[in-house]
């Protein structure tokens, strides 16, 4: 059986027995209490900025534990904001639950949304690889976009949704060149939260400044279906046909502790 997971027997309440770092005092996700957010002038004129390319190739893989598209970051970019230097981008990936009045892994005073996407950057400028900067704590940038259940499809995901019924199975990836354009897989507001937190799921490093936009993108029921359709197993093994499928993968929130939250933007 897996080692963590989301399950009553290896879910995020068991994580720090095998992840000690799962029981740090920076750990992600938080709620993000509004009236605990300061907007002071350190970030006042320093938007966010990123440029990611608009073809560009790229494998989506099952990872167990959801979807995950590996970008091949060359010429992308992220830098302003609570950036102090220009991140690369390694993937993404996206977080939901069984229900739809769940799914987020940060919450806004105390509301869930439906789901997360998570864009994961890395500071290429003073490391000198992914994993290096997994060990630092400014090593990386992740932004949060939060996804509520709307009427239409989103384009831009439903490229990613189409590959999804062939990596079904754990372990299972799909190579495909695409244009994505991820500017619309970003809110049009840049209004944003900022803290300095951790990787998510085990090993839990706190290595992450987080961007979380406060702009939810819409996604509909029938594109949300999709991602619990993912197995948490691989094809050998050998379970019910309703068994292991990927229903939710949302750690809930930490203590914010003494952590500052900024806000910034209109
Ligand atoms: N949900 S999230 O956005 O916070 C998140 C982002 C990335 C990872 C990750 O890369 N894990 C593997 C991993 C962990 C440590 C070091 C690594 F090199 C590595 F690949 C985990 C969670
Ligand atoms: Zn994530």
């Amino acid at each position: 059986s897996l080692d963590w997971g989301y399950t009553d027997d290896n879910g995020p309440s068991t994580w720090a027995e095998k992840y000690p770092l799962a029981a740090g005092a920076r750990q992600s996700p938080v709620d993000i209490d509004t009236s605990k957010a300061t907007s002071d002038n350190s970030l006042v004129d320093r938007e966010i900025d990123w440029s990611y390319p608009s073809n560009c190739s790229y494998r989506i893989v099952n990872t167990g534990y959801g979807w995950r598209v590996d970008t091949y970051g060359d010429d992308t970019a992220l830098s302003g904001g609570p950036l102090s230097e220009v991140y690369k981008l390694e993937q993404f990936h996206c977080h939901w639950g069984a229900t739809n009045d769940e799914g987020s892994e940060h919450t806004v005073d105390g509301k869930s949304y439906a789901a997360e996407l998570h864009l994961v950057h890395w500071n290429s400028e003073k490391y000198s690889s992914f994993k290096e900067a997994a060990s630092q704590p400014d090593g990386l940038a992740v932004l949060g976009v939060f996804m509520e259940i709307g009427n239409a499809d989103n384009a831009e995901l439903e490229k990613i949704i189409s590959l999804i019924p062939k990596i079904i199975h754990k372990g299972q990836d799909s190579q495909a060149s695409f244009d994505l354009d991820f500017g619309s897989l970003l809110p049009e507001s840049k209004h944003y939260w900022t803290y300095l937190g951790s990787l998510t799921t085990p090993p839990c490093n706190e290595c992450v400044i987080w961007t979380v936009f406060k702009e939810p993108i819409t996604i509909s029921e029938r594109q949300l279906e999709v991602f619990r359709s993912l197995k948490s197993v691989g094809e050998e093994d050998a379970i019910e046909p309703e068994e292991g499928k990927l229903v939710k993968n949302y750690r809930p929130p930490l203590p914010l502790g003494n952590r500052v939250l900024r806000e910034c933007g209109p």
